[in-house]
């Protein structure tokens, strides 16, 4: 099976948010780079978004101009299959359903090398159900980043039932040599760690302004002036150290009854959904993004996250 020292030309299936990203997150470590997808204009939007991407970087000074040009010229972009047959490493990012993901990997896993890893950035479907379409699965897991992931370090390595122990270790390995911070998750229920964190506080977010405790506003500023700030230097069991775990305990034992336990999407985010309110991507979410104001929001964001990351993690080379 090759290890992270063996791979040079990465295939990335899925040129959407996070199929763009990685492309850049590759290139920038000197990888050869592919992104693969069934759509022409999907691979167009991504050339457009990378080009997004590159000019808040170089505009934050985190790459000069050439480098940018250097970085943007080494992604190729296509819709034909063959390119899986010389890829040394895939990492699919397509839609985040499950026949489609079936569908992609019978046909990818048959075209690849034997030895050739196989990763696949699911936001929390099962690891283990998706490799049932994958040809020789010991070598198939999950790789999550978080969006956006060139700014982000976090990668969860997730393992499937039947992932092997060298095919965990080529995704960590290749993920500390793309500068990120890798976690390892053992089993893969469904969300596995981030998500499950993530979605169990966005239930309850939802919850307040569902009931009125809070304006939408009030409720990210509420994240991002305070639990969000605290969170980038302490995670929650050190949180819980910090502030006395008899304290935690007190306030536990008649907060947790009263927190929201609904079992299906809030109703703030199926409205969204249903009318077709799908945020950045769409031009209008929960706030509106139309005209020049997604790329002001994108650019805006980058900055502000790449801010941030130099000062918790120091100067990143990559971006
Ligand atoms: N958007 C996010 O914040 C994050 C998403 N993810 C996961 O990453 C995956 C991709 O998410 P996004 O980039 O947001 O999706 P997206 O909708 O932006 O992009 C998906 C891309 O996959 C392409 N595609 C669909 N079916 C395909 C197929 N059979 N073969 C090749 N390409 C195909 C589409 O044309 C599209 O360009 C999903 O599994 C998602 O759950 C994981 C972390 C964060
Ligand atoms: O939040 C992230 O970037 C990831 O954890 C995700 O998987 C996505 O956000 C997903 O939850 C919905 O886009």
């Amino acid at each position: 099976m090759k290890q992270a020292a063996d791979i040079r030309h990465v295939v990335l299936a899925g040129s959407g948010v996070m199929g763009a990203s990685f492309a850049q997150i590759f290139a920038a470590h000197g990888y050869s780079v592919t992104l693969y997808d069934i759509a022409k204009e999907a691979l167009d939007k991504a050339a457009s978004l990378i080009a997004i991407n590159q000019k808040a970087m170089v505009d934050q000074g985190a790459l000069t101009q050439e480098e940018s040009r250097d970085l943007v010229q080494q992604i190729r972009y296509t819709t034909e299959k063959e390119v899986f047959t010389r890829a040394d490493f895939v990492l699919e990012a397509i839609v985040e359903k499950m026949a489609v993901k079936h569908s992609f990997w019978s046909e990818v896993s048959e075209l690849v090398g034997e030895d050739v890893v196989l990763a696949t950035n699911t936001s929390g479907l099962s690891i283990s159900q998706i490799a049932q379409a994958v040809k020789h699965p010991e070598r198939f897991a999950g790789m999550h980043w978080v969006n956006p992931p060139h700014l982000i370090p976090l990668v969860e390595v997730i393992a499937g039932e039947k992932s092997s122990p060298d095919c965990l270790e080529t995704i960590r390995s290749l993920a500390l040599r793309l500068e990120q911070h890798p976690v390892m998750v053992h089993k893969d229920p469904p969300g596995f760690v981030l998500n499950r964190l993530q979605y169990a506080l966005l239930r309850e977010a939802c919850h307040i302004v569902e009931e009125g405790y809070a304006s939408l506003e009030d409720v990210d500023s509420v994240m991002k002036y305070g639990l969000g700030m605290r969170y980038a230097c302490l995670g929650p069991f050190e949180t819980v150290d910090f502030g006395g775990i008899d304290v935690f305990y007190n306030v536990g034992s008649y907060l947790f009854g009263q927190l929201c336990n609904d079992t299906c999407v809030p109703r703030i985010i199926q409205e969204n959904f249903e009318a077709g309110r799908l945020g950045v991507k769409s031009g209008a979410g929960f706030h509106d993004y139309s005209g020049d104001k997604a790329a002001k929001a994108i650019a805006k964001r980058d900055a502000e996250f790449l801010k941030l990351s130099q000062c918790l993690f120091g100067k990143r080379e990559d971006v």
